[in-house]
């Protein structure tokens, strides 16, 4: 595997605890921004001590992780505060096939945090922090739309053809995706749309990473010390248009057998692939409902205890990809992914989060989410495929998932 480093220097990390920074997300001075903040609580960063990419494969996490291993190990570290997310941290995004070639790491040279009423500032190396370059985040301006890969209907062709093949019992349920396009008149700062996503999705895990920003409500994983929590999710309804409506629709996705099934699928995986690295375990019998602002989830709160130190990235790599976001079974939905969707997902759908120096971390799943490329933003959402799904359903389902960063960009 050919990687891509950069870590010029022994990494001299100081991290010290400081007064209330205030939101963190208008902390972030320029537009190549990190973050993870979920209800006003989590880190940002910028600038880059040290950068990995990485050009896929399915040991990419554990790549990753060693390399990680190293340079923290190599570090001079001074952590007065030392918490989860203190010290060196580094933020990531994965592919989510193995084939694609996006997945990087990022140490920034500056990181603010806040967790259970403490803030810390971390900076690497004593370079001066370059005030010169704050740049005022501004709006996206002349934004125009146009279909990804497929056009909607072309999209409702292959979840029809994935449900046949559903029916033809060559496997149980897939996740299919699709991509919208935003043209904006000037490079798109992602600091906007961390804004907008922290204000509306507070419960959601808002997170820019480079170039990749949304805000996703799905844990992937995160661990602390011991501790593993996740937030497995799948079936969905857009909410009503009043608490009546909210509750029925609620009340019917939560009876839904084919929701139930979709759910299910995830649920059984995740908890099928912690048991061997867990000591303790439990996951529900039967899923909660998740309300967020725009749609309703099924939604398995999942905790354990690991029986024997691993990164988090160690777990993460034991998860991805899970059934909320590929299918089951997991090769067979890889490849009919690969075959019906005929675009590569990039970074949406796989694993977006932070790790840092002992290990813990909060990795998600990259949902709700855009690739910014300068001017452009490339925009994605799926749905579980089972037997009894309706493209059209579906097809509305998208526009909805959709709808949480159309607003981060339109306002
Ligand atoms: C694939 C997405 O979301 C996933 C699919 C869901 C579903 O099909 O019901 C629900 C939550 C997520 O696990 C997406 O938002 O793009």
């Amino acid at each position: 595997m050919k990687l891509a480093v950069t870590a010029p220097e022994r990494l001299v990390v100081r991290t010290t605890e400081v007064a209330d920074p205030g939101d963190l997300v208008s902390r972030l001075p320029h537009p190549t921004a990190l973050a993870w903040v979920r209800h006003g609580q989590g880190i940002v960063g910028w600038g880059e001590a040290a950068r990995l990419a990485l050009p896929g494969g399915e040991d990419r996490f554990a790549v990753a992780d060693r390399w990680l291993r190293d340079l923290f190990a190599n570090a001079d570290i001074n952590d007065t505060v030392q918490v989860p997310g203190s010290g060196p941290v580094a933020f990531g995004s994965f592919g989510f096939d193995p084939k694609s070639p996006d997945s990087v790491l990022i140490v920034p040279r500056w990181i603010v945090g806040r967790r259970d009423g403490k803030a810390w500032l971390t900076t690497i190396g004593d370079e001066p922090d370059p005030l010169a370059l704050v740049r005022p985040p501004a709006e996206p301006t002349q934004l125009s739309w146009s279909d990804g890969t497929l056009s909607a209907l072309a999209w409702e062709q292959a979840v029809a053809a994935a449900v046949g093949r559903i029916r033809d019992k060559r496997l149980g349920k897939v996740v299919l995706a699709r991509d919208l396009t935003a043209q904006a008149g000037e490079p798109i700062d992602a600091r906007v749309l961390l804004r907008r996503l922290a204000d509306r999705f507070p419960g959601c895990y808002t997170f820019s990473c480079a170039g990749l920003v949304g805000a996703t409500p799905e844990l992937l994983i995160r661990r602390t010390g011991e501790r593993v929590d996740s937030l497995v999710l799948a079936g969905t309804t857009a909410r009503g248009i009043d608490p009546a409506d909210d509750a029925e629709r609620g009340a019917r996705l939560f009876a839904s057998a084919k929701d139930r099934e979709e759910h299910s699928y995830a649920a059984e995986m995740v908890h099928d692939a912690l048991a061997p690295l867990c000591a303790e375990l439990s996951v529900p019998d039967q899923p909660e409902l998740l309300t967020l602002p725009n749609v309703m989830h099924l939604a398995s709160p999942v905790h354990g205890r690991l029986g024997r130190e691993r990164s988090v990235l160690d777990v993460v790599a034991a998860l991805h990809p899970t059934p909320a976001v590929c299918g089951t079974p997991t090769d067979i939905a890889l490849d009919l992914i690969r075959e019906l969707e005929v675009m590569d997902r990039g970074r949406y759908a796989g694993p977006v989060g932070w790790v840092d120096a002992r290990g813990d971390g909060e990795w998600g799943i990259a949902l709700r989410c855009a690739e910014l490329d300068g001017t452009r933003a490339r925009l994605f959402a799926g749905c579980g495929i089972v037997a009894d799904s309706d493209p059209a359903a579906e097809l509305a389902e998208a526009q909805t998932k959709f709808r949480a960063m159309q607003y981060a960009l339109e306002g």
